[in-house]
């Protein structure tokens, strides 16, 4: 029967999400029939029983993807951040639980800086205060009197996708532009024509206007306190429309009351929905309600990709924006997509022709690949190994995990490849000297995957659907007695190959079958005359 993957949406998404998850285009069809439960502004406690037979969630802002949301989620493989903030995903814990956490980098940055371009010039032209009185019917030219940006200095934290637009912005309107960011290079700071300043406490004395673009984080939570307040001069304006919490909003009341800071713009708040009151009531305060991605443009940027990752994530492909996935970083190329595959058959094969403790596995590679390639073949050959031999949900992020948890050793080894051709080996070793399984596989031209070995015999077939292996002596009659065996149960065989060390020695034997085959099947061949062994391997 068809599985149906459940797909919970707890915010806003463009209607783009919604047309392609459910008229998917053939390079991202999904062979499961996809249930979708779209809930934006849902209350929590819906969300919390919606949670417990959902696949995959895609969340904005407004849901907390916390422990209590994750345990309760029994099915859940992949939380789609529509947005770049994950601040509020209990990324660890999804790890632990082999969940793929994804989000949308990139996607709504112009909107950001552009909003925080805007709270600033509203709040240094006093706009909203001037709109108010204006279309209340006053008429008030002093009042409403304000300062320019030529010339005055903003410090940016944090020079990323939204900080180095706003350098870029605040440069348009001649500004002095001078930046904190212990993480990036020289040249970054350079590129974006951003004075670079090594401590925050340099950039804090030397700035006007101090806007905060770093994520909410152990680190940054709190980073702008009172005391860093205080090391501005007076007159300073504070922009935060990155996340509540890295400016302290109850030392940031303090030091507006004082007027020592004279005026705050706002998008995020430490509680959202339901900010602190005195802060967004203060009259040199203005607000919005974190609508700094906002704008049609950035949800639609956001509703494509977020699907287009969903997609990829249930079709197995790994995702161009991963959180929590170790070590790789985008998926480059469609040959790299087709090799991983291939890697992960070749060792969900392995997991099932062996009959001793594994110890080692080892992946060698006969190809040109950089040093993140070949961590998606490692990743992919771990999770198709453990997905056979472990009850647990394993995926690309719990992988290696899982196998440091049940001892094994995984080796990985690469030789350049000269043509056209790429091989991969995958060996199981036991601690015994003979206890050892190869199984081997080529890929043509990016393209055409064939099984290319088992142990020392030769074959070139493809890896689908279910096979049986089967060994026996090379005696007349085997094929014959095999193939009627299958036709008496109505097995089709779609292919077979036969190979053997020796005339009258050793012969192994691969069918390929069409559809499933029931085990008790396999079991009957072992009975046949000249039979060594016959397994099935399925899950392909
Ligand atoms: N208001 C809204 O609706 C939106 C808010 N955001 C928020 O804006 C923030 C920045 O977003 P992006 O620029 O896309 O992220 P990003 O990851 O591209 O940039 C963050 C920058 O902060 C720097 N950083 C990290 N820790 C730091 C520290 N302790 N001190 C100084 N610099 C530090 C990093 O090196 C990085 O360059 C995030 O919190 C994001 O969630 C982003 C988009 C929309
Ligand atoms: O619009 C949203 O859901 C949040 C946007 C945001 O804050 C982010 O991208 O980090």
């Amino acid at each position: 029967m068809e599985k149906t993957v459940k797909i919970l949406i707890t915010g806003k998404l463009h209607d783009i999400a919604l047309k392609l998850l459910n008229n998917q285009p053939s390079e991202l069809a999904v062979s499961e029939s996809l249930k979708i439960v779209y809930i934006p502004d849902a209350p929590r406690d819906i969300i919390l029983k919606e949670i417990e037979d959902t696949h995959v969630l895609i969340s904005r802002s407004e849901t907390d993807v916390d422990a209590e949301l994750l345990r309760k989620a029994k099915k859940l493989s992949v939380v789609a951040r529509a947005a770049v903030g994950y601040g509020n995903i209990d990324c660890d814990l999804a790890t632990e639980m082999g969940i793929l956490v994804v989000n949308t980098p990139g996607k709504n940055t112009n909107s950001a800086a552009e909003l925080t371009m805007g709270l600033l010039l509203a709040l240094v032209r006093k706009i909203p205060q001037a709109h108010m009185s204006t279309s209340a019917g006053g008429w008030n030219r002093h009042k409403f009197s304000g300062t320019e940006l030529g010339d005055k200095t903003i410090g940016i934290v944090g020079l990323g996708n939204v900080g180095h637009r706003v350098a870029k912005f605040a440069k348009g309107f001649d500004m002095r532009v001078i930046a904190y960011d212990p993480y990036i290079s020289e040249d970054v700071f350079r590129k974006n024509q951003a004075e670079r300043k090594n401590t925050l406490e340099e950039l804090l004395a030397e700035c006007d206007v101090l806007s905060v673009h770093v994520p909410l984080n152990k680190e940054t939570k709190g980073m702008i306190s009172l005391v860093e307040l205080k090391k501005m001069r007076k007159g300073g304006i504070i922009l935060n429309a990155a996340r509540g919490g890295i400016v302290a909003e109850r030392a940031l009341l303090e030091v507006l009351n004082e007027g020592y800071i004279v005026g705050a713009a706002i998008d995020t708040f430490d509680n959202e929905p339901k900010p602190l009151q005195e802060l967004i009531a203060h009259p040199n305060v203005i607000v919005t309600p974190h609508i700094g991605a906002s704008t049609a443009e950035a949800q639609y940027r956001i509703g494509e990709t977020i699907a287009i990752q969903v997609l990829k994530a249930l079709r197995g492909e790994i995702v161009d924006y991963p959180v929590n996935l170790p070590h790789v970083s985008l998926l480059g190329s469609n040959d790299l997509k087709v090799f991983s595959v291939l890697s992960e058959k070749v060792s969900r094969f392995g997991a099932q022709i062996f009959d001793f403790q594994p110890a080692i596995l080892k992946l060698t590679v006969k190809a040109n690949l950089n040093k993140e390639d070949l961590q998606v073949l490692k990743l992919s050959a771990i999770k198709g190994f453990l997905s056979h031999a472990s009850e647990e949900f394993v995926s690309y992020v719990n992988a290696e995990k899982i196998l440091q948890r049940k001892g094994l050793e995984f080796e990985i080894e690469m030789t350049p490849s000269s043509s056209a051709k790429n091989e991969l080996l995958f060996e199981v070793y036991g601690k015994g000297t003979s206890e050892k399984i190869s199984v081997g596989a080529v890929l043509y031209d990016g393209k055409f995957a064939r099984l290319s070995s088992i142990n020392d015999f030769l074959f070139e077939i493809e890896l689908d659907n279910d096979l049986i292996v089967m060994q026996n002596h090379d005696r007349p009659g085997v094929i014959g007695d095999v193939g009627s065996y299958l036709a008496k149960n109505n097995v089709n065989i779609a292919q077979f190959e036969l190979s053997r060390n020796r005339r009258g020695g050793m012969a192994m034997s691969l069918i390929r079958i069409d559809g499933d085959l029931e085990s008790e099947v396999v079991a009957g061949l072992r009975k046949l005359p000249n039979l060594i062994s016959a397994r099935l391997v399925s899950g392909l």
